[in-house]
């Protein structure tokens, strides 16, 4: 019997078919597992046929109905994987199948579609331009070099005859999908021996044969990241009765070595920009450390409990809804598991205040002393070297390195501020009150003296946790290997969390990975968000040395981000309900949509505006009702982790972003002047990279400084 196998390109497409196409494609696949390859060639129904003028022989295409094809590579070599690749109008069908070509690459071993006469046609054009231009863009770049790193003659050509990025952006969607990385890496700046390592390496299979030629089967078998094999009729009925998402099969090679490597030395670290699949990496290594034993049970964290219920839902889909395998996850905040750890072990319920109730206690404490330093600087001493190091006395906090805080503190002052903090520690004790942090210290503690609960530990969103919170992470796993996955992104950091993560005890050297590519937003959202954060540079994970975004791109490709100032803010209300009603009238549903803004008093006006308007609204705090339908109302914090097909950042003006109240003064402490500055950036990267195709970002006023270009 003859295997089957589809493309992701296929995948991709599947859903937005009609029933009556999609039934037609799961009958015509039921066929190449009932029949022999001598009776498939034979059958009148499927109409297995060859593809006049194809520049790849094995092109065929098959009837789906009277109107649709399929487009189907056919095995010419003796073996017998048949590879669906595209269903699309009959006449469309045979014009796509007679221009493409498949081919092997020769460094990757995988398969790879090419518009070969595009390519064609359009090469010699560029090479005319190239002979007169100023520079080429891999003119760096030997042949023999980019022959390594499995570049072919036709793309060769293509490469030698472009200019610069945007030329190669105009090839992206002729060129083969690996030899298109390999030339967008380079075009990037990075040098061959890094290609080779992060693209050419992680694709390549461990046992491939110096000798690149091979069947077509074996091929198909090395491009799981673009290629599902179908194993029986049965999981073909499935995958074709409830398509799934393309991230739970499709992982980028990057996704797929750090997620199923079988085992890690030790913590493990992944870093990328947002939407670059940090959160599919870390679920697919929740499902391959499952299958690692009958009993292990995982501890998987995220920032919030709304994130957190949604990567419960999630995990759920990636696992089949297998009851068994889910019960072994217990997903959650750290806050929550540490609160957990506390009531279950001290048999009392703590109960933390929040940040506003924290700052009046601080108040208090600053009045009733006569203390000469100000509430908020108690409070980041309080939270950033009290907390942050665990000192649990004055002698510690005397001895203590404040490194990270910018004012100078001699012993009297530190006494004083030791003051303060006990203090504010027994206003919490007289009402029988704590805070989240406390509770993590506590819970670490606790946690301490007894055989760690997990066999792994996988935390997500780690950008944000404060030393306290990994305190506790790190008690609730003993060190070894696979003991702890950590995803994070550093530009994505908008709490005030400063960590070394080496002397937490969670070491990742050498076990540090990075994704490049954005799986969310256009490469026209991407490159306008990633402008706010050019003038910084921002700390990496572990909290040595800066991180940055090179080589960050998307596959995906959309309108430019619209950036306008209003007179006013009534102005900008109105301009909000008809730029929502435009996206609902051009097909979004109400959810895709997400409006936010730095305070919940602007969401207000926004709601009342669009309501007016009879336009569905559901505010997100906390833990939204996923089911209700209404245009998503969140402020930038809550829209940490989300995604929105179009996104719209309001009031991004002037002493609201930064919000002025938010910033210590220059004159307080210079470093955390600096600190509060980059947050609040953050935070509208984190805003505006939640837009998958569409961002508008305004303001009423004067702009906000972050903004790039507003002029
Ligand atoms: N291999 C993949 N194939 C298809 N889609 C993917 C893949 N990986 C991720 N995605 C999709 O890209 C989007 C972003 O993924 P994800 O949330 O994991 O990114 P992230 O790096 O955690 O983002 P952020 O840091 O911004 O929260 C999601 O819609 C996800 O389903």
């Amino acid at each position: 019997m003859p295997r089957l196998a589809f493309t992701q390109s296929f995948w991709d497409g599947y859903d937005t078919l009609e029933k009556p196409i999609r039934t037609g494609v799961r009958k015509a696949m039921a066929k190449f597992h009932a029949l022999s390859v001598a009776e498939l060639n034979a059958d009148k129904g499927l109409h297995l046929e060859s593809v006049e003028n194809a520049r790849d022989p094995r092109m065929r295409t098959i009837r789906i109905t009277d109107f649709w094809r399929g487009v189907v590579l056919a095995p010419d070599d003796g073996s017998d994987t048949f590879l669906l690749v595209n269903v699309l109008p009959h006449n469309d069908a045979y014009t796509w199948a007679a221009k493409r070509i498949y081919s092997a690459n020769s460094a990757t071993r995988a398969l790879e579609v090419r518009d070969a006469v595009a390519l064609d046609q359009l090469t010699p054009l560029y090479e005319t331009a190239a002979r007169t231009a100023p520079q080429l863009l891999f003119a760096d770049v030997s042949d023999g070099t980019l022959r390594e790193l499995g570049i072919d003659d036709q793309v060769l050509r293509a490469a030698r005859s472009l200019a610069d990025k945007a030329q190669l952006d105009a090839f992206a969607t002729l060129l083969p999908e690996d030899q298109l990385e390999v030339l967008q890496y380079l075009a990037e700046g990075f040098s061959p021996e890094e290609v080779y390592r992060d693209v050419v390496v992680v694709r390549r299979p461990a046992d491939a044969p110096a000798e690149p030629v091979e069947d077509l089967a074996t091929v198909i078998a090395n491009t799981s990241a673009r290629i599902r094999l179908v194993t029986g009729a049965q999981e073909l009925e499935e995958m074709l009765e409830k398509p799934f998402a393309a991230w739970r099969v499709f992982l980028h090679p990057s996704q797929r070595r750090v997620a199923y490597r079988a085992s890690h030395s030790g913590p493990v670290q992944v870093t990328g920009g947002p939407g670059t699949g940090k959160t599919v990496a870390a679920l697919h290594r929740v499902k391959h450390l499952l299958g690692r034993s009958d009993d292990g049970r995982i501890l998987l964290t995220t920032y919030t409990n709304a994130l957190a219920a949604g990567l419960r839902d999630v995990l759920g889909l990636l696992l089949d809804e297998d009851e068994a395998l889910l019960r072994r996850v217990d997903v959650t905040t750290v806050d929550a598991f540490a609160n957990g750890v506390v009531r279950t072990e001290s048999a009392t319920a703590p109960k933390p205040i929040g940040d506003r109730d924290q700052r009046q206690l601080w108040e208090k404490a600053v009045k009733q002393l006569g203390l000469t330093c100000t509430a908020r600087f108690l409070a980041q001493e309080y939270r950033h070297v009290v907390l942050g190091q665990d000192l649990r006395d004055m002698d510690a906090y005397l001895a203590a390195s404040r490194r990270g805080r910018g004012t100078g503190l001699g012993p009297a002052r530190r006494r004083e501020v030791w003051s303060g903090v006990q203090r504010f520690e027994q206003f919490l004790r007289d009402r029988g009150a704590t805070t989240h942090l406390r509770v993590c210290a506590r819970a670490a503690d606790l946690l301490g003296g007894r055989q760690a609960p997990y066999a792994h530990v996988v935390v997500d969103e780690a950008q944000d946790l404060h030393p306290a919170q990994w305190r506790v992470l790190r008690a609730a796993v003993s060190p070894g290997p696979d003991d702890m996955f950590v995803t994070g992104d550093p530009h994505q950091r908008i709490y005030d969390s400063r960590v070394s993560l080496g002397s937490l005890g969670v070491t990742t050297t050498g076990r540090s990975f990075r994704l490049r590519v954005n799986y969310r937003s256009t490469e026209e959202i991407l490159a306008w968000s990633a402008r706010l954060l050019t003038p910084v540079s921002v700390d990496t994970l572990e909290g040595e040395g800066t991180d940055s975004l090179a080589g960050y791109r998307s596959l995906l490709h959309g309108r430019s981000p619209q950036v306008q100032g209003h007179a006013t803010r009534q102005e900008e209300a109105e301009s909000l309900v008809d730029r929502v009603r435009a996206l609902l009238d051009a097909g979004l549903a109400p959810h895709e949509i997400g409006v936010c803004a730095r305070f919940n008093l602007f969401l207000d006006a926004a709601e009342d505006k669009l309501k007016a308007a009879g336009i569905p609204v559901l505010r997100i705090r906390g833990q939204a009702a996923r089911q209700a339908e209404g245009v998503r109302l969140a402020t930038m914090h809550a829209m940490k982790g989300l995604e929105f097909r179009a996104v719209a950042v309001l009031g991004a003006a002037e002493g609201s972003v930064p919000f002025a109240r938010e910033i210590t003064p220059r004159e307080a402490d210079p470093l955390q002047h600096e600190a509060d500055l980059l947050r609040e950036r953050c935070l509208l990267f984190v805003a505006c990279t939640r837009a998958r195709e569409i961002l508008s970002v305004t303001w009423s006023g004067a702009a906000s400084p972050f903004l790039p270009n507003t002029t």
